[in-house]
């Protein structure tokens, strides 16, 4: 792709990290898999956990798709979603977006400088998750009695007794791809702190362990409230900082920090 030399920026949401490239002036885009993936390669690349890239949309202020650091696709990201958000309004001033993902028409919201993003409605039947055959979605046919739940991404949720000595590398790496899920999870270990308090370490599908996964709180908060264990509000602390989820009839609200952390650009020729 960069024949020119291509500008990006560093940011990250509680740890997650993420290199933005804004292509609304380029019809279609400029991400492939391939240049994602090279991209990513915190040796030989820039290395990110997710990739976001902005293009213009026709019924929304922009569109966002989203790659991981092994050049799939991602249908939903949380925490790049607020970072992207935060960005766009810090330039134009606007307290409100509608942004078109894969996951559909998000929304987010300025309030008091907090910027929300609406992540839609949880998915809870096993077809659209998805699953590979009929389960129950709260209890699945899994050892560890996992709770599944989309996002607009799959999450295979594990409540724990202390997520701080949960084997996320191992088990993490090894659930990702279970037959139950036709398009590989990202796995999530919570425990409960309080009613309105969780514990929450990730692995990523496509990417590895992260410091924290938006959609991963989002999945994570809605299963432990359908399991009868919290509020429909909750802080989730994850490795990298504090999420907060709400839960909400127009969909699961979610927020935290955002930072950016620098600008820069691909040399000309970079994943050529
Ligand atoms: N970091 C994310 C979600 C990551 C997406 C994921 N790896 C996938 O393949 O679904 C977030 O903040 O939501």
């Amino acid at each position: 792709m960069t024949s020119t030399a291509q500008t990006f920026i560093k940011m990250h949401g509680a740890g997650n990290d993420f290199v933005v490239i804004d292509s609304r002036h380029h019809a279609g885009g400029v991400m492939t898999s391939a240049l994602a993936r090279a991209i990513g390669d915190r040796h030989r690349g820039v290395g990110f956990d997710q990739l976001a890239e902005l293009r213009a949309a026709d019924d929304a202020d922009l569109t966002l798709d989203f790659w991981n650091a092994d050049g799939s696709r991602a249908g939903a990201c949380g925490n790049a979603t607020r970072c992207v958000a935060a960005m766009v309004m810090g330039q134009t001033g606007a307290q409100k977006l509608t942004i078109r993902t894969a996951r559909g028409l998000l929304l987010a919201e300025n309030r008091d400088g907090q910027i929300w993003v609406n992540m839609g409605a949880p998915v809870l039947d096993w077809h659209s998750i998805p699953l590979a055959h009929a389960c129950d979605t709260l209890h699945l046919p899994l050892p560890g009695d996992p709770a599944g739940v989309g996002m607009g991404n799959p999450h295979c949720v594990f409540f724990v007794a202390d997520a701080d000595t949960a084997p996320v590398a191992e088990h993490g790496a090894q659930v990702e791809h279970d037959p139950l899920f036709p398009e590989a999870t990202n796995v999530e270990f919570a425990s409960v702190v309080a009613p309105d308090h969780l514990r929450l370490r990730v692995w990523e599908r496509g990417t590895g362990i992260t410091l924290a996964c938006g959609s991963g709180a989002c999945a994570t908060a809605i299963a432990a409230h359908l399991r009868g264990l919290t509020g429909r509000q909750v802080t989730i602390t994850a490795d990298g900082g504090a999420l907060m989820v709400d839960w909400r009839e127009d969909g699961v609200w979610l927020t935290g920090p955002v930072a950016t952390v620098f600008t820069a650009t691909l040399a000309a020729g970079f994943g050529a």
